[in-house]
């Protein structure tokens, strides 16, 4: 007997070797999917009738700061090193491990409710993001932020720092949780710092979260520092691999794409916190076009404001339009692609994917909504109109986080709650200070 199955539903794949079925069975048994065809003799614990909905593998966010939901709307309208230096860094200064606990509560109730099941989180405190993950049921690559400032002993300390968190949290919560260095960005950390991190990451085996040319300001701060920008330095010291994640990767030359492709770098795109800082925009079909590896990512609820991927997929589209003036670019399809298949092989997971063998992470998305009809095209509806809050269901690793818009793995109320009131207490303590 299986643990779940799901009938009735639209089984959207995103498998290229297996098509859509249009009312079809999903059976999944020990956190994995045993079987997606069109019937079934299986019986299971639970069944859940998807009638009138899509079923497909659920969304990978792989840029995000889950903690800084705390500071959603709190410094809006800002340029970039405005905005970091001097609003969100003194406000971080006060951050207190509970502080975070509660934040990334609330950003994986609402990554639940919206259909994510796998984040890449880089941020503080993050033995209280491993705990949230472990107790919420997700899946994320977890990593220590470090930002070093081209101070030799703090960079010790925070490679230390990257380190044990590394050591203690790396394939934890049954496999889980991975957990990555997180080197801040090359414009808040010296080359040097950077060698020793991809030294010390290759030793250990593991993975590279780090931000990439996400501003004009980075790519002239560069040019002056070294005669050269991020991804010609980080080139020259070897840095980039397919272990390496890269957020953002707004200011590319043609030479930086093919680098990035030719060493399988991981591109992570976050259009909305790009267009939202004014930091610009990401050549991602070019990206694409070369054949790199592009997932998306919302980055944290400061530069956002929500960690919707609904809402993601959509700006990514008609953002790559209206830069290449073309309105076949980035179609429906591709970008569902880079929220989940592209998603899930930047993270090295199993998922992304409704196919035989692969883990249990699955949405159901109700159709049965008056801005999701009529229904000609289920990818179209997905990236064009549909909303986190069309989400009815989550389920990762065979485990149901929400059934039918009821969230089981967390008290919701008390989760908002306590987020809001962590938020008030830190604001006063941020007063308090000016
Ligand atoms: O868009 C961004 N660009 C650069 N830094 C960011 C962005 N969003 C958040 N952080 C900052 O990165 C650190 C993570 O450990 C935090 O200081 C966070 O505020
Ligand atoms: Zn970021």
């Amino acid at each position: 007997m299986a643990d779940i199955i799901i009938k009735n539903g639209y089984i959207l794949t995103m498998d290229p070797s297996l098509e859509s079925i249009k009312n079809g069975v999903v059976v999944i048994e020990d956190g994995r999917i045993t079987d997606v065809c069109e019937n079934t003799e299986e019986t299971a614990d639970t069944v859940i009738d998807a009638q009138g909905s899509v079923v497909m593998p659920g969304f990978v966010n792989t840029h995000t700061h889950a903690g800084m939901t705390l500071f959603r709307g709190y410094a809006d309208d800002l340029a970039l090193s405005d905005w970091l230096e001097n609003h969100i860094w003194p406000a971080e200064a006060e951050l207190t491990a509970s502080d975070v606990y509660a934040g990334t509560r609330l950003a994986c109730l609402e990554m639940i409710k919206s259909g994510t099941i796998a984040f890449a989180d880089m941020y503080f405190f993050m033995e209280e993001v491993g705990k949230v993950v472990e107790d919420s049921g997700l899946r994320a690559a977890l990593s220590y932020g470090m930002i070093e400032l081209w101070d030799e002993e703090k960079g010790k300390a925070e490679l230390k720092k990257g380190k044990a968190f590394i050591n203690e949290w790396d394939g934890k919560a049954d496999g889980r949780i991975s957990a990555m260095y997180g080197p801040h960005a090359p414009n808040t950390c010296s080359k040097e710092f950077l060698m020793k991190v991809r030294e010390q990451a290759t030793e250990d085996n593991a993975k590279i979260h780090i931000h990439v040319l996400e501003t004009e300001a980075e790519l002239n701060q560069m040019k002056d520092q070294y005669g050269m920008c991020s991804v010609n330095m980080l080139d020259e010291i070897d840095f980039f691999g397919p272990d390496v994640l890269a957020a953002h990767c707004v200011w590319l030359s043609d030479g930086d794409m093919d680098i990035l492709r030719n060493n399988n770098v991981n591109i992570s795109h976050n259009p909305v916190s790009n267009m939202k800082l004014a930091s610009g925009i990401a050549p991602v079909t070019k990206l694409l076009d070369r054949g790199a590896n592009v997932c998306l990512g919302t980055d944290g609820c400061a530069s956002n404001n929500n960690l919707g991927m609904f809402e993601e997929m959509k700006t990514a589209a008609l953002l790559q339009k209206v830069e290449t003036m073309d309105p076949m670019a980035l179609p429906a399809r591709q970008v569902l692609e880079m929220a989940t298949v592209n998603g899930a092989k930047a993270l090295d997971l199993n998922s992304g994917m409704i196919r035989k063998d692969y883990n249990a992470d699955v949405i159901i998305v109700d159709m049965n909504k008056a801005h999701l009809n009529p229904l000609y095209d289920v990818p179209s509806h997905l990236v064009y109109s549909a909303g986190s809050s069309d989400v009815r269901t989550t389920i990762v690793n065979g485990r149901v986080l929400m059934d039918d818009y009821r969230v089981l793995c967390m008290d919701e109320q008390k989760v908002i709650d306590e987020g809001r009131d962590a938020a008030e207490k830190l604001m006063s303590r941020v007063d308090a200070k000016k």
